[in-house]
Formats: C-alpha cells, sequence, structure tokens
C-alpha cells in the first residue's frame, strides 16, 4: 500500500438542519489508489467530491498529506485535490482563455515557479499534447466553450487537469458520461498510465462511475455511498447490502 495522501474524516453533508444527504464519511486515498465511487443516483456521490473540494457546507475533515484545506489555504489545496467536473457548462471564452485564467492564479504560480514550463504558451502545449491522446484537434482549444460538443468539452476539461500537473489527486466526476466506448477507452488509459507513472504529479484518483465494466478495468478500491454511508467491497459490481463498513 502506497503512503497516505488524502484522509476523510466523518464527512457529512446537510442540505437542512435534519436532512443529511450522508453522514460520516470517512476513508483513506493512498499512494497508487484509483478509488472507484459508486451508488445509485442521488446517493451523494458528486456532492462528496464537491465537499472534499471545499466547494460544498459540510462538518468532517479532508486531511491532504496530514493538513486541512484551510491549514494550507483552500486555492492551494485546490491545486493539490482538484474536481473535474462533468462538464464545463460554466466556463467562458475558449479553454485557452481559462488556461491562461489559470497561469495568473497565485495559486498555481506559486507551483509553478519550479516549473519552467509555466506560461500560457507552455501550458496550451502540454494540454494540446495530452488532448491529441484523447482525439481533440489543437483548433478546439481556441473555439468558445459553448461551441464544443458535450464530449469534447468533457475531454478538453480533462486534459487541462492533467496538464497543469500540479494535482496529487484529481476528483472525476463521471470523467467518461458523454464519451461513446473507444473514446472512453482512450481517456481511461491515459489517466491509469499516469497515477501509476513516477514523471506525473498524480498519485491518485477519486473516480464517479456508474459502469461495472469500466469500474473494473480502472478501479483499484470500490467504495459504494449508500443508506447515508459507505462501504468497500472487493467487486466492482456492488451488492444491495454493504459488505465491509469503511472508517
Ligand atoms: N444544492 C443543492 N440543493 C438541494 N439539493 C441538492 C443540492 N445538491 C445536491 N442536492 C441533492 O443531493 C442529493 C445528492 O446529489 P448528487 O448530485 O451528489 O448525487 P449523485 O450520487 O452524484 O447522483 P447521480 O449519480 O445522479 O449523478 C440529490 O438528491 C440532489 O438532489
Amino acid at each position: 500500500m502506497g503512503a497516505p495522501v488524502l484522509e476523510l474524516r466523518d464527512i457529512t453533508c446537510y442540505l437542512k438542519r435534519g436532512t443529511n444527504i450522508f453522514s460520516n464519511i470517512s476513508f483513506t486515498v493512498n499512494e497508487g489508489d484509483i478509488v472507484v465511487l459508486q451508488g445509485r443516483s442521488g446517493s451523494g456521490k458528486s456532492t462528496l467530491l464537491k465537499c472534499i473540494s471545499h466547494l460544498t457546507m459540510h462538518t468532517g475533515e479532508s486531511l491532504y498529506r496530514g493538513r486541512t484545506a484551510l491549514d494550507y489555504g483552500i486555492p492551494a489545496y485546490r491545486t493539490k485535490i482538484l474536481y473535474v467536473p462533468q462538464r464545463p457548462s460554466l466556463l467562458p471564452g475558449s479553454p485557452f482563455d481559462f488556461l491562461v485564467t489559470i497561469t495568473k492564479l497565485r495559486s498555481h504560480q506559486a507551483l509553478a515557479r519550479d516549473n519552467a514550463n509555466s506560461s500560457p504558451n507552455e501550458l496550451l502545449a502540454r494540454a494540446i499534447e495530452v488532448g491529441e491522446a484523447f482525439e481533440i484537434q489543437a483548433d478546439l482549444w481556441h473555439r468558445s466553450w459553448m461551441n464544443l460538443s458535450g464530449g469534447e468539452g468533457q475531454r478538453i476539461l480533462l486534459a487541462a487537469a492533467i496538464s497543469l500537473d500540479t494535482a496529487e489527486i484529481l476528483l472525476l466526476d463521471e470523467p467518461t458520461s458523454a464519451l461513446d466506448q473507444e473514446t472512453s477507452l482512450l481517456v481511461e488509459q491515459a489517466i491509469v498510465e499516469r497515477v501509476y507513472s513516477t514523471k506525473t504529479t498524480l498519485k491518485a484518483v477519486i473516480w464517479i462511475s456508474h459502469s461495472p465494466e469500466q469500474s473494473r478495468r480502472v478501479g483499484s478500491r470500490f467504495i459504494h455511498l449508500s443508506a447515508g454511508g459507505c462501504y468497500e467491497t472487493d467487486d466492482p459490481t456492488p451488492s444491495p447490502s454493504p459488505s465491509t463498513p469503511v472508517g
């Protein structure tokens, strides 16, 4: 087992007093883990990823390398634990504009000081290279997000997250939901290779998937959200009743 990277302690998310989406979610993500997060529609998978990245109010703690997001400062924490939504629905401009905006963030610049390839054009060159592995043509990076297909936008967002190469954990919210089987396989392969490569910053992934086949292909661990809690199983096709409670 690799070193612990992210420890979730008693994460509870409530809509209003007395109504929790889930309660006391606790598990640890180690280097080399590809944790597939499963559960019925509405069980709270996306909400859990948003809690981990501090986009949603919750109680409990997410410790990255033993420290909280407040210890690091939330922007710096988010460069290391990066949430990738299913769709880039509200982003203005083009994917290239998005990369330019990121390079101007102080949290990104603090990390990029050690990294010679930090200018927007260098970042774009890396993003284009990653995107090509996902069959994204270079000119799409300059097209408005609004004029990209669902699958193009999804792959570009993933390629951008990967090419930043700052995150130790990617929180992937159904990263292939808009893709055909063949393109899904390309994306899966690229992500899995990066987790196991010693040349990239990425150490682990939490990956929401509704597909047992995909879970089997990519997952090294399987955590199921159910009845407001979670359990870990060895089986990528989850059983209706909890096997091993986590936490
Ligand atoms: N901001 C919000 N206000 C009210 N309810 C919310 C809010 N965000 C999420 N919910 C509710 O919380 C529950 C969990 O939503 P979430 O999107 O996390 O589920 P999910 O497991 O990711 O679902 P799916 O598999 O369908 O994507 C749902 O019942 C949803 O309607």
